[in-house]
């Protein structure tokens, strides 16, 4: 099972998922003077039904919340999106101390974490494993995390973690609006990428919020104190201590942004 030790992680992974080494890899490291400022980008929109919320999972890799995507309550559009993306789940990425763990970089810059909140085209296609594999399948958001004042929203989160210590736990999770999780200011990058976990599909149109939100070192180490190995694991239980991958090669690609 692939994981993010040494042997199992994005340096091996490769060995089981050859998209690994593909054109379009995600993460990168954005390089701002390099990002092309496009007039044409419309604004990104959000609109999220909080009572599409459903569950909260430790994945083993990660935790997840995840909504009900069976109709267009909770949609992403605009941006460089064309049509309406149903969001599915969302979750995070973190490292081992505060000063790393983000998965894309900007200016070789990490922050201490990232949000991802994934959405799939409903347009073109009828389900979410679908989409995945088609190259304007998927719209994941990503926000940057820094290390500051706690973040009364991620404390809903961290709240739940006692439930959901271990791998394959679940708990329920409704009446929340990932809204409450994004920045001030909607300026993004955008480029063509790929999952950042195997099966590393090349299948994400990636928007990346230049503005970071933040959450309190307590918080993140919360994070770090849920395990990613099952409850039956007893003693050689292990924390998910990391789960970025490295900054992948920017290849034939162009960065985009919103903003001047
Ligand atoms: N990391 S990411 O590129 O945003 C990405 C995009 C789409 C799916 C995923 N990860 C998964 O689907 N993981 C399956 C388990 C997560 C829900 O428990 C990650
Ligand atoms: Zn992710």
């Amino acid at each position: 099972q692939w994981g993010y030790e040494d042997h199992n992680g994005p340096d091996v992974w490769q060995d089981l998922f050859p998209l690994a080494n593909g054109d379009r890899q995600s993460p990168i490291n954005i390089i701002t003077k390099d990002a092309l400022y496009d007039p044409s980008l419309q604004p990104l929109l959000v609109d999220y039904d909080p009572h599409s919320a459903k569950v909260i999972s430790n994945s083993g890799h990660t935790v997840a919340v995840e909504f009900d995507d069976g109709d267009d309550s909770s949609v992403v559009r605009g941006g460089p999106l064309m049509g309406n993306y149903r969001l599915r789940q969302l979750h995070f990425h973190w490292g081992p101390s505060d000063g790393h763990g983000s998965e894309h970089k900007v200016d070789g810059v990490d922050y201490a974490a990232e949000l991802h909140i994934v959405h799939w085209n409903s347009e073109k296609f009828s389900s979410f494993v679908k989409a995945a594999c088609a190259p304007d399948g998927l719209a994941v958001l990503g926000v940057f995390l820094k290390v500051g004042e706690p973040n009364r929203y991620i404390e809903k989160i961290t709240d739940t973690f006692g439930a959901i210590r271990s791998k394959g736990k679940q708990s329920p999770f409704t009446n929340f609006d990932p809204s409450c999780l994004l920045p001030a200011s909607m300026d993004f990058w955008t480029y063509p990428g790929s999952l950042t976990v195997p099966p590393l599909l090349e299948s994400v149109v990636w928007t990346v919020l230049k503005d970071p939100i933040s959450i309190s070192c307590e918080q993140l180490a919360m994070f770090r104190s849920l395990l990613s190995t099952k409850e039956t694991a007893g003693i050689e239980s292990c924390c998910m201590t990391t789960n970025h991958r490295p900054v992948q090669p920017l290849k034939n690609r162009k960065v985009r942004a919103s903003f001047l």
